[in-house]
């Protein structure tokens, strides 16, 4: 069988002599008003992975990702970022100022950083280049589509140049053929650029195409299920889509998913 189960011991030490990017050992998270959002979560994401948090609704995979980008804080265990890592997010909503046209929504992160402008504007035009928008810099936000936005929001965390993306469903709102032409990109734009990225999605069919690896949640209390990984091709094509082992693993998935869900406390 081409689907890999691995113990979460396995994706803590990674086998491997490489410090992982990302790393949550018996992490839990309980809010202030009482919800055990995450309960025992043991991960570890090694550099270069593409690593989709899959699960229902409520399952903790935001809070998961808010802990890694160090928003929240986790009330037992701990979690570790690999020293050199250079790390943007990306959320559902493309976030972006409406009264400012797009090259100057990209830029603000260069100017909070106080870059200067030659190099802010360099940076700029390449990650506009780098999400297809080259051309749409002068334009607001307004003129351009949801999938557009999108884009932008992706350049704005690209011009910051980082080599860990944390992506909290940054498609989930778009129409399915956007959607799918998104994640190519991405996907592209990953092998590409040696990212690390770490990707939430409700979608099995999305967490396939896009990653080299799943980690499946289930809810109440939000916990880690299985960790499988996707031994696709490197260079996904729509025919990836419709190819055998793509069914397979989304089977596969699906399955887990199920069964999480019958196993859910009340
Ligand atoms: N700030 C908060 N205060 C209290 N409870 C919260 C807070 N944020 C999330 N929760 C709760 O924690 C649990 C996990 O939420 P989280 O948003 O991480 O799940 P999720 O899997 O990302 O869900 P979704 O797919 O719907 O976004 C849920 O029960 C949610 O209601």
């Amino acid at each position: 069988m081409a689907v890999l189960y691995r113990s979460m011991e396995d994706g803590v030490s990674g086998g491997a002599a490489v410090a992982p990017a990302l790393y949550a050992n018996q992490v839990e998270k309980t809010y202030p008003n009482g919800t055990l959002a995450l309960e025992r979560v043991k991960l570890g994401i090694q550099p270069g992975e593409f690593v989709s948090l899959l699960g229902p609704s409520g399952c903790g995979k935001s809070t998961l990702l808010k802990l890694f980008a160090g928003l929240e804080q986790p009330s037992a265990g701990h979690i570790r970022r690999g020293e050199h890592h250079k790390l943007a997010m990306v959320f559902q909503e493309a976030t972006l100022m409406p009264w400012a046209r797009v090259a100057d929504n990209v830029r603000l992160p260069l100017d909070l950083a106080r870059m200067d402008r030659a190099e802010s504007e360099e940076r700029v035009r390449r990650a506009l280049a780098l999400v297809g928008l080259d051309k749409f810099g002068g334009v607001y936000p307004r003129e351009l589509s949801g999938g557009m936005q999108m884009r932008v929001s992706i350049a704005r965390a690209l011009a910051t140049n980082p080599d860990l993306l944390l992506m909290d469903e940054p498609f989930g709102a778009l129409d399915e053929f956007t959607r799918n032409r998104l994640d190519a990109d991405l996907r592209a734009l990953w092998a590409e650029r040696g990212l690390t990225v770490v990707f939430v999605t409700h979608s099995i069919y999305e967490a396939v195409y896009l990653s080299s690896r799943v980690i499946v949640m289930a809810a109440r209390p939000g916990r880690v299920i299985a960790d499988v990984a996707i031994e696709g091709p490197a260079v996904r094509d729509d025919a990836f889509r419709v190819s055998p082992p793509f069914m397979h693993y989304c089977a596969e998935l699906s399955a887990l998913l199920t069964q999480a869900n019958t196993q859910e406390q009340p």
